[in-house]
């Protein structure tokens, strides 16, 4: 469980995070929602520490993350996963050595051990015959398999993804994220995801939080998201005319 506390975050003066609080829980999959701009970045990247936020606090399964001895943040370190916006993989070696990599940094493995380390998540995303190939020779979804084969390479208990779907068609966007959905089932793992697809909302959205000029404007899940009387939110979902159809076909009965 991560357990956010009115955090805020400003650069040169700007706030641009104001005064969030949220939870995430375990084994479902928590999204970030909101326009560009909204701050879905700031906040993913203070949660895993990658900013220091101004005020407010963030918790790993009940620990304060600011009141963590050194070798506390390391042992967290290593317990998150991260997808990056477009995959951010290693062009210059295989998939295999992708997804090795963060044992290799972070592990006293065997190789024989990381060999079946790699194979295990190779497995978990459903990516075969890839092993030896480079980046360059898979296509955009394969490669996003990869960048989640490498994020639960040591065994998370939380995942990070950073639009996961960027560049990916409708098609391939779904199924990226039922795997995402099924590894946070099958890991048990906190699952947060930042999105602006309203496929991914509808489709994985067990816990949204919208966020609207760097506050939190609603949370709720996917089955109450079309019903929401809340001016910012419904111009964000409505903003495609497909949805604003099914709402028109769910209120006739
Ligand atoms: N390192 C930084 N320095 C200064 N301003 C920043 C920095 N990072 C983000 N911002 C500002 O914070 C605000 C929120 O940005 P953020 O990247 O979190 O938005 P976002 O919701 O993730 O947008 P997108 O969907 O386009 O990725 C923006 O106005 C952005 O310019």
């Amino acid at each position: 469980m991560i357990e956010v506390k009115n955090i805020r975050k400003s650069f040169q003066g700007r706030e641009v995070l104001k005064g969030i609080d949220t939870t995430f829980m375990p084994g479902q999959t928590n999204l970030i929602i909101g326009q560009s701009g909204s701050g879905k970045t700031v906040m993913l990247k203070s949660i895993v520490g990658i900013h220091d936020v101004d005020s407010g606090s963030i918790l790993f399964n009940g620990l304060e993350v600011s009141k963590m001895k050194f070798n506390e943040r390391q042992k967290l370190r290593q317990e998150i996963g991260m997808v990056f916006q477009g995959g951010a993989l290693f062009d210059s070696i295989t998939v295999a050595d992708n997804i090795r990599f963060p044992m290799d940094m972070f592990t006293k493995l065997s190789r024989k051990e990381k060999q079946i380390q790699v194979d295990r998540c190779i497995e978990m995303v459903e990516l075969k015959d890839a092993h030896d190939l480079f980046p360059s020779e898979i296509s955009g979804g394969m490669q996003k398999r990869v960048a989640i084969a490498r994020a639960i390479s040591l065994g998370p208990k939380y995942l990070f993804c950073d639009e996961p779907n960027s560049g990916l068609d409708p098609m391939t966007s779904i199924v990226i994220d039922k795997l995402i959905q099924r590894i946070t089932y099958d890991l048990k793992i906190t699952t947060v995801i930042n999105t602006h697809d309203m496929n991914s909302v509808m489709e994985i959205g067990e816990k949204i939080l919208f966020l609207h000029q760097g506050e939190k404007c609603w949370e709720g899940n996917s089955s109450e998201i079309l019903n929401v009387d809340n001016e910012e939110l419904n111009r964000f979902v409505f903003a495609s005319d497909i949805l604003k159809k099914v709402k028109e076909v769910e209120s006739r009965g």
